[in-house]
């Protein structure tokens, strides 16, 4: 199946321009964060150079005359009509149902590890319909010597998990580790995924669990793709941190879809010319 994700990103990408602008994220309905993001349309790292990466995204079906359809990560997905669906949206769908349920698999060992188990209600709010989303990834050669030139800034990741497909064979991806000031690379593993945790969750048990830093520099002289799959729980969950871990508790809350669309808006300049963070 990763291997068919893989061939999915690689199928897309190498469509000519103007069948990847037919699903531009210009075109997607309101504030449903779907379709194709061309060459340096994020910014993951400030004071970096625009990304060097293409982008697709799409998350969980919510049909155009759904009450949700347009609202926070919710709408249809733009399917590209040159592909055939038994070879690209059946697949891709397939694939995003299965993470899933690894990450809610994931999330209830995340709580069960806890110092002190909370409840087992407490992750239910965010557990219910949660807003996922898959991102299939094409990262040039990378040719230039700049270094403020990446394919992905140095970031955490906004959400609850991130469950990443590489492509083997494929490096790129870098780890930032705080005790020694190194990158360190991440192999890219056949049938292996790279289990993130994102700001969300680091919030949210108050710093037991924290989102690493990373980034992408594609120094091969070959493309990589890769397959990003975020789980970002449902967009209306309230959240504060629980008391524990190692900082001192700060007792605010606030939602799922303000603390994303925050983190979201720092990178990206349509969401940011179009949204007030309701937080
Ligand atoms: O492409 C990768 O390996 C990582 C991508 C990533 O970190 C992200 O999309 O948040
Ligand atoms: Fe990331």
């Amino acid at each position: 199946m990763q291997q068919m994700v893989l061939g999915c990103a690689k199928t897309f990408f190498s469509m000519p321009v103007e069948n990847k602008m037919e699903v531009s994220t210009e075109k997607c309905l309101g504030m449903s964060n779907r379709g194709y993001e061309g060459l340096r349309g994020q910014a993951l790292q400030p004071g970096a150079l625009p990304d060097l990466k293409e982008g697709y995204f799409i998350g969980a079906e919510v049909p155009a005359d759904d009450p949700r359809a347009g609202k926070f990560l919710h709408g249809p997905n733009l399917w590209p009509s040159s592909l055939d669906r038994s070879e690209f949206q059946d697949p891709l769908m397939e694939y995003l149902a299965r993470l899933t349920r690894v990450a809610e698999l994931l999330l209830e060992m995340l709580r069960q590890a806890l110092p002190i188990p909370p409840s087992e209600d407490t992750f239910e709010g965010f557990r219910i319909k949660p807003s996922t989303n898959l991102r299939l990834l094409h990262y040039p050669p990378q040719k230039s010597v700049d270094q403020r030139q990446l394919g992905a800034g140095a970031h955490t990741d906004f959400g609850g998990i991130t469950l990443l497909l590489q492509q083997p064979g494929a490096p790129g991806l870098e780890v930032w580790h705080p005790q020694t000031s190194c990158w360190i690379p991440v192999s890219a593993v056949e049938n292996h995924l790279v289990v993130n945790i994102g700001d969300l969750l680091n919030l949210w048990t108050n710093g037991h669990y924290r989102s690493a830093v990373h980034r992408v520099i594609n120094r091969e002289p070959t493309d990589r793709y890769s397959a990003p799959f975020f789980n970002n729980g449902n967009t209306a969950c309230r959240f504060s941190p629980l008391d524990i871990g190692p900082k001192q508790t700060q007792r605010t809350v606030q939602t799922v879809e303000g603390h994303i669309l925050g983190k979201l808006s720092a990178t990206r300049n349509k969401m940011m010319d179009s949204v007030v963070c309701p937080n």
